[in-house]
């Protein structure tokens, strides 16, 4: 043994992600738009639950992060939808030796609620990464009022996924 640990048959991989808050955008988290008075600003269409899902998958793989694969400065991803992004990252980590056995995500955001929309934002989750639904969660939190995400400034998304090899 030279005490490193070869061809480990799982791994974990962690993503967060926050995007602004604007009047004038659409609301889409998780694939699904959302009814709302503002929507998240960025590069894309701000997504901030599949890019922290993406970042997950990604970070588990080894590959890197959403910005390596999708630079925001590349006139290409300009209104991306994430799901397309989505789809092509988890190509990479498959291509790679990797597949997504289960996900937990939690959608940080003083309003709107999520709650009513994460059943939708699962089932989308399920058709682009080909998983059960049942193997893919998702929470939500206020922020308790405190801070930027408490202000309604923004809204975070933290995700943890396990890896297996294929
Ligand atoms: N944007 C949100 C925030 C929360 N929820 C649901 O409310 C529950 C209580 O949230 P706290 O932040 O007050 O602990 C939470 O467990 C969610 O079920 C939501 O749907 N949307
Ligand atoms: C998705 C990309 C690319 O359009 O842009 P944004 O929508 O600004 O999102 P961000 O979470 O900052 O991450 C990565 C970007 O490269």
């Amino acid at each position: 043994m030279d005490g490193k640990v070869a061809m480990t048959p799982f791994r974990v991989g962690q993503g967060f992600d926050v995007h602004a808050l604007v009047e004038g955008r659409p609301l889409i988290i998780g694939g699904v738009t959302i009814p709302h008075t503002h929507g998240l600003l960025g590069h894309s269409d701000a997504d901030v639950l599949l890019h922290a899902v993406t970042d997950a998958l990604l970070g588990g793989a080894g590959l890197g992060d959403i910005g390596r694969h999708f630079p925001d400065t590349d006139p290409a991803y300009k209104g991306a939808d994430s799901r397309v992004l989505l789809r092509d990252a988890y190509a990479k980590v498959k291509a790679s030796g990797w597949q997504a056995v289960n996900i937990d995500a939690t959608v940080h955001a003083q309003a709107p609620k999520i709650g009513p929309h994460a059943p939708a934002m699962v089932a989308v989750l399920a058709e682009d990464l080909g998983m059960a639904a049942a193997e893919i969660n998702i929470k939500a939190k206020t922020n308790e009022h405190l801070g930027y995400l408490g202000r309604k400034e923004g809204i975070a998304a933290t995700v943890v996924v396990l890896l297996a090899r294929i």
